[in-house]
């Protein structure tokens, strides 16, 4: 990592990583034809061979000195750790299967055998799959992964530096398996994991890496002084090795603290830090003598959102770095897996939004251009190229703001819980263990065929919103069939629960290939959020309205929340989060209102990344969690005391954010709870919460169908913890990525499940 030679400390270029499921999602279509058996191993192969030599041409000919190789995934980075080291839980080898097979069995589940869990990486919208580890799991480096794609890079003539996770993160993200005693501590395995590494490293030092990166992003959250110790032990021990290419430790998504004088000290050569997101860590840097003799990777191009860098403020951000230490590599603050590939596949964007766009792309080339102007070089390109960017901030609409600067603290409150119980039992006159969903059913290939042609105007908008007339009624005329008491329309016409609303505000845009891997094969195309936040027309009740005027039971009006909308879209970095949150909260306040008008007196507004939005660390906690409980309440709180307000959440673990669950004030909380055998009521009845609880009693990650025996059961562990009349029966989260022969047995099954509770 090293070219030009000025007078303080050498310059380099690169980025942490890359996005891997292709321009074109080409890794998605191939890994979905090969699970059904539509292509060969043999073809998927050829389509990743094909991605990663694209990728590593691109970097090369973008002038980053140094590469990252082995930040191609079939599935996921983590998942791919714990194969390279055997860490295989039984389940899996007891398949059979061949390697490949058994690592997407891991991924996916296979026969009774359930997948791995999937869970939040760290605070963004990528799912990593959890390690299982127990005081028997002995780590034996069985793969080659990293060395062969290093050599694949080599014969390609670039010579790259392999990135894997770090020891300690990886058991730090890892989970005790189901056989481990209770005292079992996944960092007990350290030594021996270490051992594994100082393998590959001595395997790819044979190879010819001259660099390694190893991230440790655990590191960015609180940690205990004996976690602080496994990584100085693990990074002494790597850094004592003698036959090894040298090692950048990596940090992302927020400050070393204490984590950065604990590796200043070891002799790794080089630590990437997040300038983005803890731009103090520059000075911090220039205060400790252990990093005189380091490269620091300076992370000051964003890898997680979509704007453009200000690069005169990156390049001075540097430009301090270059007094303290012996190389500053221009960086970006996080692999760009995060942001979608190229800003000029899109025809469509407004020129004064896409002026302040940068996609993975183009953040390759800042990195580069900030690279080669603090290198003393071409700075004239460096400032035209600032000088470019059409404004600094998004567009202002001075109706929002004078309604936002108007607001009373009242407009967030409703009247008390129990007078709101009394007037909705008296307008619902629902029974005990009431039965609902969560909003979507199967999208089916129908739904989405209907999507894709209305694009490719094959059938215009009227047709297109018949055919979800159809769906909707069909859906309801299903509920009502099967019994339930508070139906949905399902959802059909939503492309996805953010961009759908996303598309019908003022101040978003949307892009047409901005795809970003959220999981496995599965990707999201986050909206951006660019200026100010409204709503120019009412955007739900047209559907909600329709399915309501088939049935006599109640439908639930179905909208997503502030947080959740701010988590899974490109949100703009020029104003506060919560000021934002608070122009979305009112449009979707507005749109409560619209709903009541027309008669809907259940509506839910879906918040699951409340918890994903979280900050990493405690000291920020209570001041996200004011906003972000504010903004639920700004748009709910309109609603007339009779209207019932249903919360959902889901995809977290939710012990961290319970009071502000409670804060809500929602009238009836569904919640992910099957997996976790119902734990999270014992955390709602810890804290006293006294409104509706849905526990989800059906597993909709899995394709396995709940008998009635077992949603009883869950019932009535439920019933332990919340008074039977406060209780909901419902699936945990919504049922979009599932297909009816699942779907209508394991809703036929909650349903009797619940009049079995009631009984
Ligand atoms: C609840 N989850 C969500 C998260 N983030 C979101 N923004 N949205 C979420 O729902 N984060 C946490 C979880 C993550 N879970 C999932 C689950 C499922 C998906 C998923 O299935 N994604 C789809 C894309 C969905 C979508 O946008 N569909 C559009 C476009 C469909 C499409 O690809 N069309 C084709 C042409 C038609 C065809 O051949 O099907 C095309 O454009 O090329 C739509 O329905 O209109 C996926 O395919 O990956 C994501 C996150
Ligand atoms: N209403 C949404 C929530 C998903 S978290 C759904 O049912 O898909
Ligand atoms: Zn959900």
């Amino acid at each position: 990592m090293t070219n030009t030679e000025p007078d303080t400390a050498r310059i380099g270029a690169t980025v942490l990583g890359y996005p891997r499921i292709g321009p074109r999602r080409e890794l998605k279509r191939a890994l979905e034809r090969y699970w059904s058996g539509r292509i060969d191993l043999a073809e998927l192969r050829e389509v990743a061979t094909g991605l990663r030599a694209d990728s590593w041409r691109e970097l090369a000919a973008a002038r980053l000195d140094s590469v990252p190789s082995n930040t191609f995934s079939y599935y996921d980075q983590v998942l791919d750790a714990a194969v390279l080291f055997d860490a295989i839980p039984d389940r899996f080898r007891a398949l059979g299967l061949s390697d490949v097979d058994t690592y997407f069995a891991m991924a996916r589940g296979s026969g009774t055998a359930q997948p791995l869990e999937m869970t939040k990486w760290f605070d963004t919208n990528y799912h990593y799959l959890v390690p299982e580890l127990g005081p028997g799991t002995e780590f034996r480096l069985v793969g080659d992964k990293p060395v062969a794609e290093f050599r694949e890079a080599e014969a390609l003539g670039v010579r790259t530096r392999p990135v894997l996770v770090g020891p300690v993160s990886f058991l730090l993200l890892a989970k005790p398996d189901e056989f481990a005693p209770a005292d079992f501590r996944t960092l007990d395995l350290l030594d021996g994991l270490v051992e594994r590494y100082a393998e590959l490293l001595a395997q790819l030092a044979e190879a010819g890496a001259e660099w390694v990166q190893l991230d440790e992003p655990a590191f960015v959250g609180d940690r205990t002084e004996a976690e602080l110790g496994a990584l100085r032990r693990a990074y002494d021990q790597l850094a004592e090795l003698t036959n090894r290419p040298k090692l950048v430790v990596a940090s992302y998504f927020g400050d070393l603290g204490a984590a950065l004088p604990v590796l200043a000290d070891t002799a790794v050569e080089a630590i990437a830090v997040d300038l983005v997101s803890a731009p103090d860590t520059a000075d911090r840097i220039a205060s400790l003598g252990g990093m005189r003799a380091k490269t620091v990777l300076a992370g000051v191009v964003d890898g997680r959102n979509v704007w453009r860098t200000d690069l005169r403020a990156a390049l001075s951000k540097c430009a301090t770095l270059l007094g303290s230490v012996a190389e500053v590599s221009v960086s970006t603050s996080c692999s760009l897996l995060h942001v979608p590939y190229d800003l000029d596949a899109e025809t469509a964007l407004e020129p004064a939004v896409a002026n302040r766009l940068a996609f993975a792309k183009q953040k390759v080339a800042e990195v580069a251009l900030l690279a080669d102007a603090l290198a003393g070089g071409q700075r004239d390109a460096l400032w035209a190229a600032d000088n470019a960017m059409a404004s600094t901030g998004g567009a202002t609409d001075e109706r929002v703001r004078a309604r936002i600067a108007a607001l009373r603290p009242e407009d967030a409150k409703r009247v008390d819980y129990e007078e709101r119980a009394i007037a909705q039992r008296a307008q619902l006159g629902l029974p005990s263990f009431a039965t609902t969903t969560i909003g979507s059913f199967p999208q089916t290939a129908e739904i989405r065929q209907a999507r894709a042609d209305l694009r490719a105007d094959r059938i215009d908008e009227s047709e297109y919103r018949e055919r979800m007339r159809a769906e909707v009624a069909r859906v309801i005329r299903l509920q009502e069939e099967l019994g339930l008491d508070v139906l949905v329309h399902g959802e059909p016409e939503r492309n996805d629960m953010v961009q759908y609303f996303a598309e019908l505000l003022d101040g978003f845009a949307a892009t047409e290939h901005g795809w970003v891997q959220s999981y496995g094969s599965r990707c999201v195309r986050p909206p951006i959020l660019h200026g100010d936040v409204s709503r120019p027309a009412a955007m739900t009740v047209e559907w909600s309205g329709y399915a309501q005027s088939l049935t006599t039971k109640p439908v639930k009006g179905m909208l997503t929340g502030p947080v959740t909308i701010l988590a899974w879209s490109f949100v703009r970095d020029d104003q506060p989060l919560a000021d934002t949150a608070r122009q979305v909260a009112l449009a979707l306040r507005d749109e409560v209102s619209d709903l009541e008008a027309a008669g809907i007196g259940v509506i839910q507004v879906d918040e699951p990344a409340l918890r994903e939005l979280l900050p990493l660390r405690a000291r920020d906690r209570a001041e996200y969690l004011e906003w972000a409980v504010e903004s639920f309440r700004l748009a709910t709180a309109g609603a007339a005391e009779g209207t019932q307000i249903h919360t959902h959440l889901c995809y977290s673990e939710f012990g961290d954010v319970i009071e502000a669950i409670d804060g809500l004030d929602a009238d009836v909380t569904t919640i992910e709870a099957a997996r976790s055998k119902m734990e999270v009521l014992e955390d709602l009845r810890a804290i006293g919460f006294r409104r509706g609880v849905g526990p989800g009693v059906y597993d909709i990650h899995s394709p396995l169908v709940p008998d009635e025996a077992s949603m009883a059961e869950l019932l009535r562990l439920a019933a332990d913890a919340v008074p039977a009349e406060r209780l909901w029966a419902n699936p945990d989260c919504g049922l979009k990525t599932r297909g009816y022969p699942e779907v209508e047995p394991a809703l036929r099954h909650m349903v009797g499940a619940a009049k079995a509770a009631r009984a």
